[in-house]
Parts: C-alpha cells; structure tokens; sequence
C-alpha cells in the first residue's frame, strides 16, 4: 500500500456541508458520511486539524441583512461553529475517533480553549483537534481560521472541503460556462478575484507557502484521494 503524500493536514469544512439536503442545520446521515470520509484518512496515521464553518446555522452577513450590529452578528456565527464542532466531535466519538474540541472564544465549560502547543500534543497522540469559534475575532471567516491553525500547526496543506468540486473561472453555480482549474497560483487566485475563499485567507497561506486544495465535500473519496497526493478538485500552490 503507498503512503499518505502529507503527514499533517487542516480540513476546512464548510457549515453547508452539514446541512445535507436539509434547509438548515445539521443533518445526522451527512454528518456520519463527512465522519466516515475522515476516518479513512485518520485510519492512515494522517494528523488531522479541522476547522468547522457555521453557516448551516448563522452567518454574519445574514444578521446584519436584518439591522443587526456586525460584530454581534459575527460573535453569534462564532457560536455556530462550535455548536457545529461538538456535533462533529460527537460523530466522531461515536464512530471511534479520538477527537476533541479547542474554541478561540472562551467557553470553558463547554469546550477547551485554543491553546497551540496542547493541540499540537493531541496531533501528536493521533488525536484530531476540532477548532471552533474561528480566528475568535469578528470580520473574519474560518476559511481564515483553516489559513491560521494550518499555519499554527505546522500542516503541510489546508483542504476545502466544500459544496463544488474545485475552483472555477467563476461561481459554477451561476455560471454553467464556469470551467475548472486543476491548479491556480495564489496570485491568480487573488488577482482574479474569485469568490470560493477570501482574500485573507488565500494571502496568508500564500505568505506562509501553505498550498490549498479545493475539493467536494459530496464526493466519496475525495478527501482520502487529496491526501493520497492524487489529483483531485483544484490545487492553489504558490
Ligand atoms: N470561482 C469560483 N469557483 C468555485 N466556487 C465559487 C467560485 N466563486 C464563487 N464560488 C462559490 O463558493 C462556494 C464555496 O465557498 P463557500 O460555500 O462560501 O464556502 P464556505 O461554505 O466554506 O464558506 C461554492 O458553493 C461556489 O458556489
Ligand atoms: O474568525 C471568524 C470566523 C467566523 N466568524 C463568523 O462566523 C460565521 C460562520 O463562519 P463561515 O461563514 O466562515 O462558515 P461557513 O461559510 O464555512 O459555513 C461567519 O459568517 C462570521 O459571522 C467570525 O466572525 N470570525
């Protein structure tokens, strides 16, 4: 059998993802098949950090649509993610896996903190570390979050796990003439301005030359392909 191509990886999930087919929140059979898609990676002895979306349950942008003051609406969204969080530390539980939960804001009754060398440790024991609250700050995305841990951590790749198969000419969902690139330079990625990751979290992993690989998150395999070193979904390198 050939060897995983990383030793340790940042898996950014999307909030979405979790929804299934439902219109909101979490969906127990997604949820289960995302679990199960990670155990064949963490059954390879792959280190595994994850970042956890919230927008299954709230999203800034959304409150604020409604009157609502930005950075309340951010704190809330925060909150998602680590309801998100513990629902996935809990399937994993259940399916075997060792996981726990750090949250950027402190909830100490509930999850752990975020403290960088203690998660590096539970990497270490083989433990996947959930990461919750985001960066913690207001204004931010977690697809910022995955760039920052991944960055902390020392993960040689953040992968998107996401609701489209890879990164577009344009927003496949409105473009049908959208084509797919297999690999996309950081610089073209941000030049072109294209929406499927933020320019803050596109610029710090280029500024830390920590590739990105887009990727489905419906897509059986995808995820153990990526971290085979197979060509899946696309790669954005430096
Ligand atoms: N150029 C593009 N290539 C691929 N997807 C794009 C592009 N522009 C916009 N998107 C949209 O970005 C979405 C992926 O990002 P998003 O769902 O916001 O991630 P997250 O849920 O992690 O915030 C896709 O569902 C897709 O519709
Ligand atoms: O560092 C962060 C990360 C997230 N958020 C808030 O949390 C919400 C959910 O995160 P995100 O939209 O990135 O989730 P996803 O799109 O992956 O579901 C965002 O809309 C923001 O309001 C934030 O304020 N700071």
């Amino acid at each position: 059998m050939t060897a995983p191509k990383f030793r340790r990886i940042l898996l950014k999930l999307s909030g979405e993802a979790l929804m299934g087919d439902d219109a909101y929140g979490i969906n127990p059979a997604m949820l289960g098949s995302i679990v199960a898609e990670i155990k064949s990676v963490t059954d390879l002895g792959v280190e595994l950090g994850v970042v956890i979306g919230g927008g299954n349950i709230f999203r800034g942008v959304g409150g604020t649509a409604t009157g609502m003051d930005r950075a309340t609406a951010d704190y809330m969204g925060m909150l998602a993610t680590v309801m998100n969080a513990m629902a996935l530390s809990d399937a994993m539980r259940q399916a075997g896996i060792n996981a726990r939960v750090q949250s950027a804001l402190n909830i100490e009754q509930v999850v752990e903190p975020y403290i960088r060398g203690k998660a590096i440790r539970y990497l270490e024991e083989g433990k996947v570390v959930i990461f919750g609250a985001g960066t913690g700050n207001p204004f931010f995305t977690t697809d910022t979050a995955a760039a920052l841990r991944g960055s902390e951590i020392g993960a040689e790749m953040v992968l998107k796990a996401t609701k489209v198969d890879g990164i577009y000419t344009a927003d496949p969902k409105k473009d049908p003439q959208a084509t797919r690139f297999a690999r996309i330079s950081f610089d073209e990625a941000i030049g072109r301005n294209l929406a499927v990751m933020d320019a803050t979290a596109f610029a710090l992993c280029r500024d830390q030359k920590l590739p990105i690989n887009v990727f489905s998150i419906f897509k059986t395999g995808a995820l153990k392909r990526v971290v085979m070193g197979e060509d899946e979904g696309t790669l954005v390198h430096v």
